[in-house]
């Protein structure tokens, strides 16, 4: 079980960025020299439960699960991760949330297995562990037939398997996946889609962020809407369709975020 209370984080801006932020359009959260990306942000995932994050660009999406991951400090909020809070303790959060990112890197010189195996060790995984852990995640996302190859040679979708198995193979109790089908073609989409589904019949609580609502469709249980900085609804899609009035996930959806002309940008 994974809750989120309270969460905002302002970033400082550098001169170039306040003067890029002044010739765009003004965003309301720009204050001085502070940009609030975050100024409240609640949910809460349960075992086995899936949670679609969704949200316009630049909503507040990357920076709240860059948060989960500890990768940056909150200014405020709470992280509980079966009751322990991992904003106070983030050497607990790098133990059990296992994060993909768009930038979640792989050492391109070392092979699948050397970068898997790498990882687990910086997780503290002694090697009779990785040996017993390792093949069993070479099999389920089918890394077996690229193992000995090194990293830079992959295609897009081989190194977002090895990406994943590089983000669970410590065996985290929560997974934060950031646009984790971003770039890849239908058939790494649908591997990385099947993988979320076995962690989740495995009880593994799953957040992750998302510009298609198809997707969000077919996996998620719930939904959390980020517009803003704000998470502005958590519920089902049924309820965000009954909420807004209308009978499609889309139009509710951009109802909500009232942004009707851009129903093309999520
Ligand atoms: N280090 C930073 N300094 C200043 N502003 C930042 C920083 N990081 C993020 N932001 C701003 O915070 C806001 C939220 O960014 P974030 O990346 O979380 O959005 P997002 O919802 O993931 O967007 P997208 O869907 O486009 O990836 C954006 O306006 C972004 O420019």
């Amino acid at each position: 079980m994974i809750e989120v209370k309270g969460l905002s984080k302002s970033f400082k801006l550098t001169k170039e960025a306040k003067k890029q932020l002044k010739s765009e359009q003004q965003d309301p959260r720009q204050e001085g020299d502070f940009f609030h990306a975050l100024t409240r942000v609640d949910f809460a995932c349960k075992p086995g439960q899936v949670l679609g994050l969704l949200g316009p660009n630049g909503a507040g999406k990357t920076t709240t699960l860059r948060i989960l991951a500890s990768s940056i400090r909150p200014d405020r909020g709470e992280i509980l991760v079966n009751n322990v809070n991992i904003v106070k303790n983030p050497e607990q959060a790098k133990k059990k949330i296992g994060f993909l990112s768009t930038n979640t890197g792989l050492y391109q010189r070392l092979t699948a297995k050397e970068n898997i195996e790498y990882f687990a060790k910086l997780h503290g995984m002694s090697s009779k562990q990785i040996s017993e852990r390792a093949p069993v995640l070479y099999e389920e996302l089918g890394i077996t037939e690229f193992l000995h190859r090194r990293a830079e040679t992959l295609s897009t979708g081989m190194k977002q398997k090895v990406s994943i198995a590089r983000a669970v193979v410590h065996q985290p109790d929560v997974l934060v996946l950031d646009e984790p089908t971003t770039g890849l073609d239908i058939m790494a989409t649908e591997t990385v889609l099947s993988f979320i589904e076995n962690q989740k019949a495995k009880g593994t609580p799953i957040i992750f962020s998302t510009h298609h609502l198809e997707e969000v469709t077919m996996l998620a249980d719930e939904i959390v809407v980020i517009n803003h900085g704000k998470s502005c609804f958590r519920g089902t899609e049924e309820s965000l369709k009954q909420q807004m009035g209308v009978s499609s996930f889309r139009k509710a959806f951009m109802h909500l975020v009232n942004k009707p002309k851009k129903e093309e940008a999520i």
